[in-house]
């Protein structure tokens, strides 16, 4: 997947269960409509998005589930339990929280990573970080790429947003890693998509500006 979408955009499909979009069909003709727009690759939420999704496009799926659990606040393809499901739908990438924070049942994301490695050796890894420390703990482990997913998310990031300190996060995290970098997380104009390029990011992730009417809503009527 990642030579595919180098350079390019990854479109994110995804409407939680309390989203007004939620559905399997809908999110395949959002990437449907990602396809044509452009798009090098999807990113999608469950077995069921993903597999609708791959009925209605050729393009590369990085997939991942998310699922809450009361030991952990990881919720992304935080377990054994969502790998199985992903490699199951078959997408080409799978991408996990990476963060240092403890994850349900106290797996360690080596175990997880390993875990993929061993039963789908083909499989491409994406790791979702929020921190420095994650992104270079993720290199160490081996993960293929970095998505700067997360930074603005958890506890300690909260309220951190790449579009809102200069692209800085995305720079530091460039300039210390050598794997492949993705931004990810409200890159929500084309200019913006712009700069993460030209400061070196390998691909762009957008959900949120393209697949969420709902959030685009928001942003028109809060101007008034
Ligand atoms: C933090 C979190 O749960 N992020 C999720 C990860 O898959 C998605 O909800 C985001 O839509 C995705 O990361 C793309 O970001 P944006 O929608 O801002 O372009």
């Amino acid at each position: 997947m990642l030579s595919q979408v180098k350079g390019g955009l990854i479109v994110s499909c995804q409407a939680l269960p309390n989203e007004p979009l939620h559905s399997s069909f809908i999110m395949s003709k959002m990437a449907l409509a990602a396809k044509e727009g452009g798009a090098k690759g999807i990113r999608a939420n469950s077995k069921e998005d993903i597999i609708a999704i791959q009925k209605e496009v050729d393009l590369p799926v990085v997939g991942i589930v998310k699922r809450d659990y009361d030991d952990s606040s990881v919720f992304i393809t935080a377990t054994f339990k969502e790998i199985d499901e992903l490699i199951e739908a078959g997408c080409e990438m799978i991408a996990m929280d990476a963060t240092t924070r403890k994850r349900p049942k106290n797996i360690s994301l080596k175990e997880l990573v390993e875990y993929v490695r061993e039963k789908s050796p083909s499989v491409e890894l994406m790791a979702d970080i929020a921190t420095l420390e994650d992104a270079v703990q993720a290199e160490k482990l081996g993960f293929d790429c970095i998505s700067t997913t997360l930074h603005g998310y958890t506890e300690e990031t909260n309220g951190k947003k790449l579009y809102t300190n200069d692209f800085e996060f995305l720079k530091t995290v460039l300039q210390t890693v050598s794997i492949p970098v993705i931004a990810e997380g409200n890159v929500i104009t084309p200019e913006m998509y712009q700069t993460c390029m030209q400061l070196g990011a390998y691909a762009a992730v957008v959900g949120g500006a393209i697949t969420r009417p709902m959030e685009i809503t928001k942003r028109f009527v809060q101007m008034i």
